[in-house]
């Protein structure tokens, strides 16, 4: 079985939600003259503006960042004009087709929350007593590896399970999804789906979630993967994509053998009431060994129930089993960290989390064992004859 990598949205982008600052996409609105080049060193006495409430085409994380390598003559100028002027900065890294898509995508986004009146405003401002089971809460509050196993089970290495979304948390934003998907059809918008594998569902961050999401990777997600999956970038995941699938008769019926375009993949079932849909999983790999064959220790079967999370590392191959009866929708939120893919490049080694690297590097262990015991044996049979 040939697996294929599910893609969503523009890897390394995201923002929040709220006022776009104007300026166009290929070029600097703000003209760079020579007092503004950038510093060497950032200047550690500055405190930056948070970016967290706009519509951006980069992480407002890296827009923080950035601006205290600002010269001085552009700190005192307005946030809009920084954001200007570091965009400028940062598209210049991006491929012309990619800067292409960023502005499309940004468009369509833009579009929406213009236009599109959100039924429970409640879910777009993270609420955790509201939204989570009063024992996850306690265990992300509690902030220990001892506090997050006390409430997980991990039924096959690396696959994690638990208790997260309250059932009145689900049932909101499922009526925000249909109420969504209503308007969508009502208006004729034409609606960007979740990923390459997926004729429905919708994409959270497209209709004003992203704010929200983010949050729920930064205080939610983070902890827990900086825990169990701190090879993988667990601790520094710094973007996400956001969505819902949805599958039933007359939704997509099953996914095929994937990996995500994520270091780590949160996947929670928001109900409603149907039979199958397992997820299968069939162990970790790189790049280079994504295709290669399975071990009878890594096929494990998870049947999902709502309100319950699923915790993975994005390159744990797996899929999803037919929904033969009923409707059910998940809720993925994808998490990246931009440092881990740029480290990445740098290395061919992934035995901390590729089964078959893993598999690779104990045989070459096990060789390197026989060659020299039987070296040891010439040496001693040289030195007795
Ligand atoms: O349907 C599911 O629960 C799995 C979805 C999934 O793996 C994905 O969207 O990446
Ligand atoms: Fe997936």
């Amino acid at each position: 079985m040939s697996l294929g990598a599910a893609s969503g949205d523009l890897p390394g982008t995201g923002g929040g939600n709220g006022a776009v600052p104007g300026g166009e996409l290929s070029r600097p609105s703000v003209a760079m003259t020579s007092q503004q080049r950038l510093r060497p060193s950032p200047n550690k006495d500055h405190t930056p503006d948070s970016y967290d409430d706009l519509q951006l085409d980069f992480s407002p994380a890296i827009f923080s960042s950035l601006e205290r390598y600002l010269p001085s003559t552009m700190l005192g100028v307005s946030r809009d004009d920084k954001v200007k002027f570091m965009r400028g900065i940062l598209l210049k890294y991006l491929p012309h087709g990619e800067r292409n898509r960023a502005q499309r995508h940004r468009e369509y986004r833009q579009k929406i929350i213009s236009n599109y009146q959100p039924l429970h405003r409640d879910i777009y401002i993270m609420h955790p007593s509201a939204f989570f089971v009063p024992t996850f809460l306690k265990a992300i509050n509690d902030n220990t590896e001892e506090s997050l196993r006390n409430i997980m089970s991990e039924p096959s290495p690396g696959v994690f399970t638990f208790e997260m979304f309250q059932p009145q948390f689900c049932e909101l934003l499922l009526s925000e999804v249909k109420n969504f998907e209503q308007w969508v059809n009502e208006v004729r918008f034409r609606i960007m789906r979740p990923n390459t594998m997926n004729k429905y569902g919708a994409v959270l961050d497209d209709f004003g979630l992203e704010t929200m999401l983010d949050k729920l990777m930064e205080q939610f997600v983070r902890p827990i993967s900086k825990v169990f999956f701190h090879e993988v970038g667990g601790s520094t995941l710094d973007s996400h994509h956001g969505f819902v699938v949805e599958y039933g008769n007359d939704r997509d019926v099953d996914l095929g053998f994937h990996v995500d375009d994520s270091e780590v993949t949160l996947n929670v079932c928001l109900g409603k009431q149907f039979s199958g849909g397992e997820l299968f999983f069939r162990g970790t790999r790189c790049d280079k060994h994504v295709n290669t064959g399975t071990h009878s220790e890594e096929i494990f079967d998870y049947s999902h129930v709502p309100g319950r999370a699923v915790l993975h590392r994005g390159r744990h191959r797996h899929g999803a089993r037919a929904t033969t009866s009923g409707h059910r929708i998940n809720l993925l939120l994808w998490c990246r960290s931009s440092m881990f893919r740029e480290m990445k490049k740098y290395q061919k080694d992934f035995s901390s989390w590729c089964g078959e690297c893993l598999r690779e590097k104990k045989e070459r262990q096990q060789q390197s064992v026989v060659a020299t015991r039987s070296e040891l044996l010439r040496r001693e049979g040289e030195s007795k004859a």
